[in-house]
């Protein structure tokens, strides 16, 4: 019999008759592969869940906990999704039902994870402003952030990106690694102990197949080599979602993850620059742009260096694009707003011709 602690359960409250926790760790489509004290069952949603008003938020996906009613001879039933400890959800356009700017959803891609590897390789993508951006999400997502430079072997000077990572954000820890000669592997067993579960948050290319390969020990991704000038890598994964390494810690890798983009972020970002949102309080005009006004007092902090430039321009950076997300789902409601107008317009002529 498996014990489910192995997994991250925590008993909140003991499961009525007849079922038993478990924890999602593979969807695809409407079906669901469960690890349970009875082993990995397939089951599918009970129709409540489908009926329910609430939003896709309220669907279990890889990572949750759930009760299950637990069918020997077929597939199981989900019955209740359990409260999430963690959570990363991104944006989907698809599937806009009519008219309503609501029609962003959120679509959850992954939660109860313990640990965020930011993972972000030394050579052509290091940027400290990306990092900034995942800390952002990860601060929200109730994980906790872990910064991991890969690709280490292919990097002499390892100091100063470690020391521009640490300039922004001094209370994360930082690993350099190398995922080819097994430099700094050792210390991330701190994060993978039994019980605890990762998720990695990154580019495409970055390494993080390698990454999930090194640690598994086994390649259960399969690396496609990339021209590191071009830097576009394809990984193959076998349809497991959610690993256990043999450490006894767990990895979530599920392709909403890898595509996982800012949705809601702008909570976070105030969050990480309540010094640059003060500021805007002692600007002499309310509608201040901080561009050029009189009594500015980004302006100022700017130029007796007080805020560094380049706080002021991730500031920035991540304002944009967030609003980017706001920006598509006004388009989308002018878009249809517009639609919506021909269409009346026809039918108004088409009824002008009539007798
Ligand atoms: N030199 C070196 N190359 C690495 C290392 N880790 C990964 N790579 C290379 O980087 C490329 C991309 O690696 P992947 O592990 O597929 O990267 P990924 O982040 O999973 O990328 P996607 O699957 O596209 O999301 C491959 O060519 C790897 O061989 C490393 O530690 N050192
Ligand atoms: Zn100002």
């Amino acid at each position: 019999m498996i014990d489910l602690k192995q997994y991250g359960y925590i008993e909140v409250e003991q499961p009525p008759n007849g079922l038993i926790p478990g924890r999602i760790t593979e969807l695809q489509r409407d079906q669901y592969t469960v690890i349970s004290e009875q082993g990995e069952v397939t089951a599918v949603l009970k129709g409540a869940f489908y009926h329910a008003a609430g939003s896709r938020e309220d669907f279990p996906c890889v990572g949750d906990f759930v009760w299950l009613q637990p069918n020997q001879n077929g597939v199981s039933l989900i019955v209740k999704l359990l409260p999430r400890r963690s959570k990363f959800s991104r944006a989907d356009y698809s599937g806009h039902g009519a008219g309503y700017v609501k029609t962003i959803l959120e679509q959850v891609v992954a939660t109860n994870f313990d640990y965020v590897f930011i993972v972000s390789s030394l050579n052509w993508d290091f940027k400290v402003s990306r990092i900034m951006r995942y800390l952002t999400q990860t601060r929200q997502s109730g994980g906790q952030p872990v910064v991991i430079l890969t690709k280490a072997d292919l990097i002499q000077d390892l100091d100063s990106p470690l020391a521009e990572v640490l300039t922004i954000a001094p209370d994360v820890p930082v690993h350099a690694v190398s995922s080819h000669n097994g430099i700094g592997l050792d210390g991330l067993s701190e994060y993978l102990q039994p019980g605890k579960t990762v998720v990695f948050l990154g580019m495409s290319g970055v390494g993080k197949s390698s990454l999930l390969n090194a640690l598994m020990n086994e390649d259960v991704m399969k690396v496609n080599a990339i021209r590191e000038t071009d830097s576009r890598g394809r990984h193959t994964t076998t349809h497991r979602q959610l690993f256990m390494l043999p450490s006894g810690a767990m990895v979530i890798d599920t392709p909403g993850m890898r595509e996982l983009g800012l949705y809601g972020a702008d909570e976070g970002i105030s969050a990480s620059y309540t010094d640059v949102e003060e500021l805007f309080t002692q600007c002499r005009f309310n509608d201040c742009s901080h561009l050029t006004e009189p009594g500015c007092a980004v302006l100022a902090a700017l130029a007796d260096g007080s805020l560094a430039q380049e706080h002021w321009e991730h500031y920035l950076t991540q304002k944009r694009e967030n609003k980017f997300v706001d920006d598509k789902s006004s388009y989308l409601r002018d878009k249809r707003a517009w639609q919506k107008n021909i269409a009346m317009q026809q039918k108004g002529k088409k009824g002008g011709y009539k007798k």
